[in-house]
């Protein structure tokens, strides 16, 4: 029996509290006698929602509030998705579990046509995301690429409401919040590679505290975490948030450890791709590899003009 409460910061859109709820339940059923509650909280990439995330700053943005609230002692410990959670923790806070990975990929969404090679050659395409614009872009140049912000749901009515010929959206958050029947199709990684942690829930807490980090270190999925730290090593080395167009993907493969990364332009017509594979022990040796490889080929040139 384990006395205790554990208070959980999350945002307050449809898909973070799923992910605050979800990481409830595993804590109160592999635990019991453990108590949770939601602390909600809105952060700055809530608020912002008329601006393209790359222009605003991008990193930390669904991050930060709740960091400042497990630091002050609001809360003991914050659910993310690792794809919003920068390389570089506050001082005194770090991860303490990552979660088994849901899908990956991304997801082709579209009320009239059931595939993206279906879409007529100047299809208006809903994504704010640069990533999934570059590599759009560079199999379909003559494709119009339009802002999409707001939380999943917001995102789907806008498509329903006749804005755009189809969207794309990570599978996992669909999948998560019951919308798996709206996926006409789970893009390819080969066709659209993940952004480095898609899929994958992350939970943030005190490094200081012992007893709480002995019982997130149970959540912990060893896989996931082995992969999720490769792509942040790619990450780390390129200085990339989630807003650069940036993809990194890793996947075990027979124990061993096979990644790919890819950075391009946002008009897809520069896209340099590198993978490389090793031991899981190497997982993070073989990330940075690969961002080294990306930069050699001239990556740090795309790079640049973004971040002018
Ligand atoms: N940038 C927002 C965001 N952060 C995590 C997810 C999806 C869930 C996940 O990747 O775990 C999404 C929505 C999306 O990209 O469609």
């Amino acid at each position: 029996m384990i006395n205790k409460v554990i208070r959980i910061a999350t945002r307050k859109s449809p898909l973070a509290l799923w992910q605050a709820e979800h990481v409830a339940a595993l804590l109160e059923s592999t635990f019991p006698g453990l108590k949770t509650e939601l602390v909600k909280m809105t952060t700055q990439g809530d608020k912002i929602l008329d601006a393209p995330l790359a222009k605003i700053g991008g990193k930390g943005l669904f991050v930060k509030e709740l960091e400042i609230g497990m630091l002050e002692g609001a809360a003991d410990i914050a659910v993310h998705s690792m794809k919003d959670v920068p390389v570089e923790f506050p001082e005194g806070l770090h991860l303490g579990a990552i979660l088994s990975r849901e899908d990956p990929t991304d997801a082709f969404v579209s009320n009239r046509y059931a595939a993206l090679t279906d879409l007529p050659p100047n299809a208006r395409i809903g994504t704010s995301s640069l990533r999934r614009q570059c590599q759009i872009k560079a199999l379909y140049p003559h494709a119009e690429i339009l802002t999409l912000r707001g939380n999943v749901n917001t995102r789907l009515a806008k498509l329903d409401a006749g804005d755009y010929d189809a969207i794309i959206l990570a599978s996992a958050g669909l999948k998560r919040l019951g919308f798996s029947e709206r996926i006409a199709q789970c893009l390819d990684t080969q066709v659209s590679l993940p952004a480095i942690g898609q899929g994958a829930i992350g939970i943030e807490c005190r490094v200081d505290d012992k007893e709480l980090n002995d019982i997130l270190a149970q959540l912990h999925d060893n896989d996931t975490g082995i992969c999720v730290i490769a792509e942040r090593a790619m990450n780390a080395r390129l200085s990339g948030g989630c807003q650069v167009p940036i993809a990194g993907f890793a996947e075990i493969r027979d124990n061993q450890l096979f990644m790919r990364g890819l950075v391009g332009s946002p008009d897809g017509r520069q896209i340099y791709r590198s993978e490389h594979s090793g031991k899981l022990v190497d997982a993070e040796s073989i990330g940075k590899t690969i961002a080294e490889d990306l930069l050699s080929q001239g990556a740090d040139q795309v790079l640049q003009a973004l971040h002018l």
